[in-house]
């Protein structure tokens, strides 16, 4: 009698297949950008610029979406340069996406030259992050910090859906938020928030949306080398810095392209390098999730490896108490403010 049985050895194998590969990968067909019109906010920069890039050298039609026509002039010629066949249509369109109606504007304007047509994909980009300390904020600073982040996702969200459900497109969302929609570290009061909002609405649409087909993701960059970046760094705590050094960071270029990687594998949270690996595997609590296994060692990397980081960030923070008294003095906090 041999030990395995040749039915038993199968069903090992099949359990052991099912297991390291996404089921995601085995039942779906590749995402093909090639034809299909992608809408893109915040496409006049960064991230959003490099999806626009990278989707037109994959014959996609793309429209841009983000307030500063300049800018959106300027990138439009950079799409116009990736075109790879005369039929696909580019268009920029400048309108605020922080509300329902700027969303929608913007939408309608860029289904127009499709004959009113719905997008296929949205991938929505704008967003921004002016860091500070919390004691700083204001009533205003908060609510302008949700409407940015939030806000400007959730909208384009809103008005994309709706019009898909109208039009009766099985198409896709494509949110992105942060490694700082996963944790928060001191100096992002105004923006982490927004970011863990973005994952609540991308986890219930995931749910809900499968209704009417459309699928959802969203993506967990770490530091990106955008010109945003650059103005933030302007204006940003010492301390939050000092925590971020850890962090190598991508390029916009290299974001795109894993975001669009993540699309074609079926991941439901996408992200770009280890670090957000280990934050995913870490959170992901009841997420949909993008390999049981893979998944499971970078919770366990994270279950080991998070307390340690944290400790130290504690103690970076409280090692700069000395230097934040001197910055809130110089700014006029009144000391019986301060500690
Ligand atoms: N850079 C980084 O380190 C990281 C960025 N992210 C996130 O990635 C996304 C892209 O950022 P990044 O690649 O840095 O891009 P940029 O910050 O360089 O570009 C932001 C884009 O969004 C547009 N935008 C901003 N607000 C609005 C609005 N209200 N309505 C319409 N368009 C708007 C901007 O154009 P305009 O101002 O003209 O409207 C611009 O096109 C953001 O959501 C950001 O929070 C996540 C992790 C790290
Ligand atoms: C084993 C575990 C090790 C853990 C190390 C963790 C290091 C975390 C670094 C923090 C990176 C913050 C990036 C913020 C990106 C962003 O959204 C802003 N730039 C706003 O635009």
């Amino acid at each position: 009698m041999p030990l395995l049985s040749p039915s038993f050895a199968a069903l090992a194998a099949l359990i052991a297949i099912l297991l390291l590969v996404p089921l995601n990968m085995l039942f779906s067909k590749k995402w093909d950008p090639r034809g299909k019109h992608c809408f893109i906010t915040g496409g006049s920069s960064g991230t959003g610029l490099q999806l626009a890039i990278q989707l037109a050298k994959r014959g996609a039609h793309v429209s841009i979406i983000a307030r500063d026509k300049g800018r959106l002039e300027k990138a439009l010629e950079e799409v116009e340069c990736a075109r790879q066949n005369s039929a696909q249509v580019f268009g920029a369109y400048s309108f605020p996406v922080d509300s329902e109606e700027g969303s929608a504007a913007a939408l309608k304007a860029a289904a127009d030259p499709h004959g009113g047509r719905c997008p296929d994909a949205l991938f929505l980009c704008a967003g921004m992050s002016k860091p500070g300390f919390f004691i700083e904020q204001t009533g205003e600073t908060l609510r302008n910090g949700l409407q940015i982040t939030y806000g400007a996702q959730a909208f384009s969200a809103l008005a994309g859906a709706k019009e898909m459900v109208k039009q009766g497109i099985k198409g896709k969302i494509i949110f992105v938020s942060s490694v700082l929609g996963f944790m928060g570290i001191v100096g992002y009061s105004n923006y982490t928030p927004g970011k863990f909002a973005i994952r609540g609405l991308a986890e219930t649409l995931h749910s809900e949306l499968m209704l009417y087909g459309i699928d959802v993701h969203i993506s967990f960059p770490a530091t990106i080398f955008t010109p945003s970046y650059v103005e933030e760094n302007k204006i940003k705590p010492k301390i939050t810095l000092k925590i971020e050094e850890t962090d190598g960071g991508k390029s916009p270029e290299e974001i795109a392209a894993s975001i669009l990687k993540g699309i074609e594998k079926g991941n439901f949270h996408i992200t770009s390098d280890i670090l957000g690996d280990i934050f995913r595997g870490s959170t992901a609590g009841s997420s949909p999730r993008n390999n049981y296994l893979v998944d499971l060692v970078y919770g366990l990397i994270g279950y080991i490896g998070f307390p340690i980081w944290r400790k130290s960030v504690d103690s970076m923070v409280i090692a700069h108490r000395g230097e934040h008294q001197a910055y809130l003095r110089s700014k006029g906090i009144p000391e019986h403010l301060t500690f």
